[in-house]
């Protein structure tokens, strides 16, 4: 929620366009390819020897996908690390399947559904309730932490998404 608000303040056109569609799509599919919460999804420990992707993964091995890599790739996106929700418009359902934020297969995310939804809905309510603009001429930090997470960080100069006014 913290990116796709920072994405949003960051490019106000597109916040307009929102705001005027209050679609609950816009925005978030576009920000979990950007900026996955989770950009490694979690370790996965092969059971068995397996080939994947014509790697061979002896048993007992810890494999991390990642799925921010994968979600910036320039040859599979255009202008990859650009916050351009349009770029689904098209209803190109390749697309959608390259954005994982969620993981893959039996493990993947059980609230993958409820996650979106929810997103959909909080950011439609508030872009519907609110108008939202940045304090000044700068633009929302959009640094991003370290670790397991990928929070937003607080580079010098820049705004944090939640600064007190
Ligand atoms: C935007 C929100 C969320 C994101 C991006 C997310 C992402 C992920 C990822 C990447 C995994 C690991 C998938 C893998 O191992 O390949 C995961 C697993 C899981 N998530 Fe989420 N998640 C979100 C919200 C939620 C919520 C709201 C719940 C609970 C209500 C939830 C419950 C779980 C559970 C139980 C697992 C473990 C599934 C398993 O290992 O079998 N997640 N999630």
């Amino acid at each position: 929620m913290e990116w796709a608000f920072a994405n949003l303040l960051n490019h106000p056109t597109i916040l307009e366009k929102a705001e005027a569609e209050i679609d609950s799509q816009v925005g978030q599919n576009q920000t979990l390819r950007l900026h996955p919460p989770i950009p490694l999804l979690l370790p996965h420990y092969s059971s068995d020897d397996c080939i994947t992707g014509g790697f061979s993964v002896p048993r007992g091995t810890i494999l991390l996908v990642n799925a921010c890599a994968i979600h910036r790739d320039p040859e599979q996106w255009s202008d990859p690390t650009s916050f351009k929700p349009e770029r689904f418009e098209s209803g190109d359902g390749r697309m959608n399947r390259l954005v994982i934020p969620f993981g893959l297969g039996r493990r993947a995310c059980p609230a993958a559904t409820l996650a979106h939804k929810f997103m959909g809905l909080a950011l439609g309510s508030l872009i519907q309730c609110f108008e939202w603009k940045r304090i000044g001429e700068a633009e929302v930090d959009m640094v991003e932490t370290e670790g397991l997470t990928n929070a937003q960080g607080k580079a010098a100069g820049s705004i944090p998404l939640n600064t007190k006014l």
